[in-house]
């Protein structure tokens, strides 16, 4: 039987900077007087990764689970995610959590106001067009469009991973204002001023995220934009797997997270734990 691999992640406090290779501190708890926004990336964080975008599947108990931590956080919680935001309010109903969609192309606010970066109609009609051109070339290679940006999947053809690249990259080169966002078996294309660090900025502009500690949990390089951010305003950046990375605690797989989340809506429902 093959296990599945799971890096080993130590207790400990956290060093400033760690030496390459030494396992990350699991994440702590929220304490009292100092209240958390909680930022949550979606595919390979909250949920497993499936064979395909559809393919997902949120437990039960996770709806529940948000709904516990958004009501203890006072509203400061966010989906942040490469998924749309109606993507997004489809997996997670009944919830309608604030948001960022498409790598923080789409926002919306604790409120429910929601803005949008549009990409120019003739940019974004060449676009799709063009990454229709490459995945019909890459026979197993999967088309996503999306609202200003594009997802090519290669999760059922990993052998074009190279070929994905290459191609998406001269899309992005002969697109200005379009950039490539790598993911997980996935090359995007998507405006070149969207990243989940300025999304996550813009949604702490305002309450309830403003004036908290940002905690943001993510595992791929499009969550890396966050981890910084959150470092910048002295919060807490939760990888979720192992491989280099800005955060400075790690879990190793989305049950965790879940089990780690049980954990935190539990000291928040109690107070925080600790002064
Ligand atoms: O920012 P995220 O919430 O992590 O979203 C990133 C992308 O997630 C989805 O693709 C990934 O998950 C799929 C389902 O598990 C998987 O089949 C695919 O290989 C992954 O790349 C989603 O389809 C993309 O639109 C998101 O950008």
């Amino acid at each position: 039987m093959i296990r599945p691999y799971r890096p080993q992640i130590c207790e400990v406090e956290p060093r400033s900077t760690p030496a390459p290779g030494t396992p990350l501190p699991r994440p702590p708890l929220p304490h009292r007087g100092a209240p958390w926004a909680l930022f949550l990336d979606v595919d390979g964080s909250l949920l497993e990764f499936a064979a395909s975008p559809s393919g997902v599947r949120v437990p039960p108990a996770l709806i529940g689970l948000l709904q516990r931590l958004r009501d203890a956080l006072d509203g400061a919680l966010a989906l942040v995610s490469g998924r749309g935001i109606d993507d997004l309010d489809r997996l997670f109903a009944p919830l309608r959590l604030p948001a960022a969609g498409v790598h923080g192309c789409e926002l919306r606010a604790a409120d429910g106001a929601r803005r949008a970066l549009e990409l120019d109609r003739a940019l974004a009609a060449r676009l799709h067009a063009r990454a229709r051109e490459l995945a019909a070339a890459l026979p197993g290679v999967r088309l996503e469009p999306k609202p200003a940006a594009v997802a090519l999947h290669y999760r059922h053809a990993p052998a074009l991973a190279a070929q994905v690249h290459e191609g998406a990259a001269r899309i992005a080169a002969a697109l200005p204002g379009i950039a490539l966002q790598p993911g997980a078996m996935v090359c995007e294309l998507k405006p070149a001023g969207a990243d989940k660090g300025r999304a996550v900025e813009a949604l702490r502009a305002a309450p309830p995220f403003r004036d908290r500690t940002p905690v943001f949990v993510g595992d791929d390089l499009t969550d890396e934009h966050a981890f910084a951010a959150v470092n910048r305003a002295d919060g807490l950046s939760v990888l979720v797997g192992a491989r280099p990375s800005a955060a400075r605690y790690a879990l190793p797989a989305p049950a965790d997270v879940h089990a780690w989340l049980r954990r935190v809506a539990a000291a928040l429902e109690q107070g925080g734990s600790g002064p």
